[in-house]
C-alpha cells in the first residue's frame, strides 16, 4: 500500500517536471470537452487525436494504480491522489499547507469539471476534499490514520470557483483522532466537516 521508491530530490524534481505538465494539460483538455461549443468535425477530429494519445502512454504502463510511494527521507509521493495527486488530471490539484500549530488549510479552484447542483460543486466532491484534508490533519505523524467516519453539514451550495479549506484537530483519545474543518468561499463557510479517523490495526504499537 506504501512503497519505498529508492530516488533523490533530483530525480523527484525531474519527474514532477515532466508528469505535472501532463496532468495539467489532460485538466485543461477535461474543462474543454464540457464546454466546448466547437464544429462536429473539429471535435470528431480530436476524439481520434486523444484516443491516439492515450495509445501512446499505454505503451508502457504499470500495473494498477500508483500507490503511495515515499523516498528514504520521508517524502512523500501521493502522485495517483484523487485530491493532491500531481500526476492524477481528476485532482484539483490542492496544494494543502500546515502550520506549526497543525493546522491544515488550502487555497484552490474547482472549476465545470466538479459541478453538482448547476454552477455549484457536487457534494461528494465537497466530501472529497475535506475527507483528504481532515484526513492529512489527522495524520501529522509517521502512522497513517483512516476516515472511520465523516459528518457533514452543507450550509448552504458551494459555488464553483475560488474555495478555502481548512482543518485541525479537536481531540485525540487512543487510537481515534477527532479532526474538524471547514469549506467555504469568498463570503464565509459553506460546509462544515467532522471527522473521527483511526489508526488502523495493523499500524498500532
Ligand atoms: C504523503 C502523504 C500521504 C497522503 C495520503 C493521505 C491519505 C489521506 C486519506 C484521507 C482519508 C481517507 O480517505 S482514508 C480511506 C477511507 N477509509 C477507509 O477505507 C477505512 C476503512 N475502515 C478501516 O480500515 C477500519 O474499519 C478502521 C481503520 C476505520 C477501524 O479499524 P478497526 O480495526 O476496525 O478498529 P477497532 O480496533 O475495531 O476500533 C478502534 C476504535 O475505533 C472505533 N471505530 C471503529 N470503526 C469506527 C468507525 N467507522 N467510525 C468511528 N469509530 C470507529 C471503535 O469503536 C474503537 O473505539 P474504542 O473502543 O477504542 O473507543
Amino acid at each position: 500500500m506504501f512503497t519505498l521508491e529508492d530516488i533523490d530530490g533530483v530525480e523527484i524534481d525531474r519527474r514532477a517536471a515532466l508528469y505535472g505538465p501532463l496532468a495539467d494539460a489532460v485538466r485543461e483538455l477535461i474543462d474543454a470537452t464540457i464546454r466546448t461549443e466547437t464544429d462536429a468535425d473539429v471535435i470528431r477530429d480530436v476524439e481520434a487525436t486523444v484516443r491516439a494519445a492515450t495509445t501512446r502512454l499505454r505503451d508502457r504502463q504499470i500495473d494498477g494504480a500508483y500507490g503511495v510511494r515515499f523516498t528514504p527521507d520521508g517524502t512523500g509521493m501521493p502522485w495517483g491522489n484523487a485530491v493532491v495527486g500531481l500526476r492524477n488530471p481528476i485532482a484539483p490539484p490542492l496544494d494543502i499547507e500546515r502550520d506549526e500549530d497543525g493546522r491544515h488549510h488550502s487555497r484552490f479552484t474547482l472549476g465545470a469539471a466538479y459541478e453538482g447542483p448547476p454552477g455549484h460543486v457536487h457534494g461528494g466532491v465537497c466530501a472529497l476534499v475535506l475527507d483528504h484534508l481532515l484526513g492529512m490533519t489527522a495524520s501529522p505523524g509517521d502512522k497513517p490514520n483512516f476516515t472511520g467516519t465523516l459528518t457533514l453539514r452543507y450550509r448552504r451550495a458551494t459555488p464553483l470557483g475560488p474555495l478555502h479549506a481548512e482543518a485541525r484537530i479537536d481531540r485525540v483519545e487512543g487510537v481515534k483522532t477527532f479532526v474538524v474543518g471547514t469549506l467555504s468561499d469568498a463570503e464565509g463557510v459553506t460546509v462544515e466537516a467532522e471527522g473521527v479517523f483511526i489508526t488502523p490495526a495493523w499500524a498500532r504499537d
